[in-house]
């Protein structure tokens, strides 16, 4: 049992970038058994000098101190580089999910400051079992029910959850049987929390028609996974033959079943960042869409959005976008899930999706934005732009011009990325700005920004 368990991770992980990259790896760790068996079986693998323990001190439970205490003993009789992050920044509600955001948002910073490619979490079977159940349970949106995936982009790099096809028992076994010590967190206990509910009393009833559950549960998403991932190319594919600059050519919409329908305007949505659009709204939109219906209507959609139907086109727009004041300062709005050339020598990308097969190695940034911020639009870099830094301070546009020592003509061609606010959120090709982000994400937006370099046949 215990050598495959070591299998398993490392045959994950050598599906990932983890063995080919040389750059420092985050693991994050609680000092529960699954980081700490985790962080174990790690440092079998990499030379200790790659591998940075990131630990955040809630501050929440008096057991807190201990566990940092003992992390910091362990590193140091391991050699280990460790980061400690202090979180007493306590909000009145919400406090699960600010304390959720602190931590990403630091290893995001521990990523960025040693330029690590990788984050490690010690997520497991059962995780997932009550992740996959809770959204069920909670319905909603289809997507949700994949449940947590084995690797995504996160901040600069990849978040890979190594133990996620493990159910915690194998963990427990192997801490036994290693001598590998862990802190219990009492709070698991607390029936008060949605998550430790699945955890203690529904999964353990549901286990009696199915022992098997925790791994069966994973084994659905991890089907379903695949299946959106080939229908999110297929759909984007279609949709690239019905979507023009004008808008979406419901003649060639109307082609399609009404399933095919119905998904490739949930698609269209999502790329042009409307989510939380509800099934049941979309499903009597489609019938209103048909060719008996009226063949000019606007719908009202989440957000500032509106939908217009005009014959057989269908476009969006956005109410903050209509009372600005026309421009003529050579803007162009982004569209999502397009590559678009900026200037000769450079393509961006914005994807809304969660999911995408798009390379890595082009992911420049993750971001959240409010709905009310987009579109997102492309125009020409002013001198006196500033961009927002980590510690909160600005850099402008010339700074960084000067800083990077940007050629003259390269600095008139170059482009910034701009949201409806004016923000600025990437001077394209030289830099991203750093906005926090949100408290809770409910209602906003994840954006990964992309770019490559094009062919210049100039
Ligand atoms: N205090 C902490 N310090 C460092 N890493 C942590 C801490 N708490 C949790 N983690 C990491 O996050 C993983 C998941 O823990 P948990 O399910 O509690 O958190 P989560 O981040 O809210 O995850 P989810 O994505 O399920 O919401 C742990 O296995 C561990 O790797």
């Amino acid at each position: 049992m215990v050598t495959n368990l070591e299998m398993v991770i490392k045959r994950h992980l050598e599906g990932s970038r983890f063995f080919t990259t040389s750059t420092p790896i985050v693991v994050a760790t609680s000092t529960g058994v699954d980081s700490m068996v985790l962080l174990t079986l790690v440092q079998n693998l990499v030379p200790k000098e790659r591998l940075i323990v990131a630990h955040v001190n809630h501050h929440l439970r008096s057991q807190s101190q201990i566990e940092e205490r003992y992390l910091r003993q362990y590193c140091q009789a391991h050699q280990l580089t460790l980061r400690v992050m202090q979180w007493q920044d306590h909000p009145k509600n919400g406090l699960e999910a600010a304390a959720r955001q602190a931590r990403y948002q630091f290893f995001a910073t521990i990523m960025s400051e040693t330029k690590a490619k990788i984050l490690l979490t010690a997520h497991h079977a059962n995780d997932q079992a009550e992740t996959v159940l809770m959204k069920l349970v909670r319905g909603g949106d289809l997507h949700q029910l994949a449940g947590l995936r084995p690797q995504r982009p996160f901040a600069s790099g990849d978040l890979i959850r190594p133990l996620l096809t493990i159910p915690k028992v194998i963990l427990i076994n192997y801490a036994k049987t290693h001598g590998v010590k862990w802190y219990e967190d009492e709070t698991n206990q607390d029936l008060s929390i949605t998550r430790n509910r699945y955890r203690h009393q529904y999964l353990p009833e549901l286990a009696t028609e199915n022992p098997q559950i925790i791994s069966d549960l994973g084994q659905t998403a991890a089907q379903l996974q695949d299946w959106l991932t080939f229908a999110q190319t297929q759909l984007q594919t279609q949709l690239q033959s019905l979507v023009s600059e004008k808008g979406l050519d419901l003649r060639l919409w109307w082609q399609s079943s009404a399933a095919t329908q119905r998904l490739l305007l949930q698609t269209w949505l999502h790329q042009n960042g409307i989510v939380n659009y509800k099934w049941t709204a979309l499903v009597q939109l489609q019938r209103r869409l048909q060719p008996g219906e009226l063949p000019n209507q606007t719908f009202a959609l989440p957000g500032k959005w509106r939908l217009i139907r005009n014959y057989h086109l269908l476009y969006l727009e956005n109410l903050d976008k209509l009372n600005q004041k026309p421009n003529d300062s050579g803007q162009n709005m982004v569209k999502f899930a397009h590559w678009q050339t900026v200037n000769s020598s450079r393509a961006i990308l914005i994807s809304a999706n969660r999911q995408t097969d798009l390379p890595l190695n082009h992911l420049v940034a993750t971001v959240w934005l409010r709905p009310s911020d987009l579109p997102l639009m492309i125009r020409p870099a002013k001198l006196t732009d500033r961009l927002r830094l980590k510690n909160g301070g600005f850099q402008t546009v010339r700074r960084i011009f000067i800083n990077q020592k940007v050629p003259v003509d390269q600095r008139q061609k170059a482009k910034v990325l701009v949201d409806q606010s004016g923000r600025v959120w990437w001077l394209i090709g030289y830099k991203t700005a750093w906005w926090d982000w949100p408290k809770q994400t409910n209602g906003w937006q994840q954006l990964r920004f992309f770019q490559r370099k094009v062919e210049n046949h100039e």
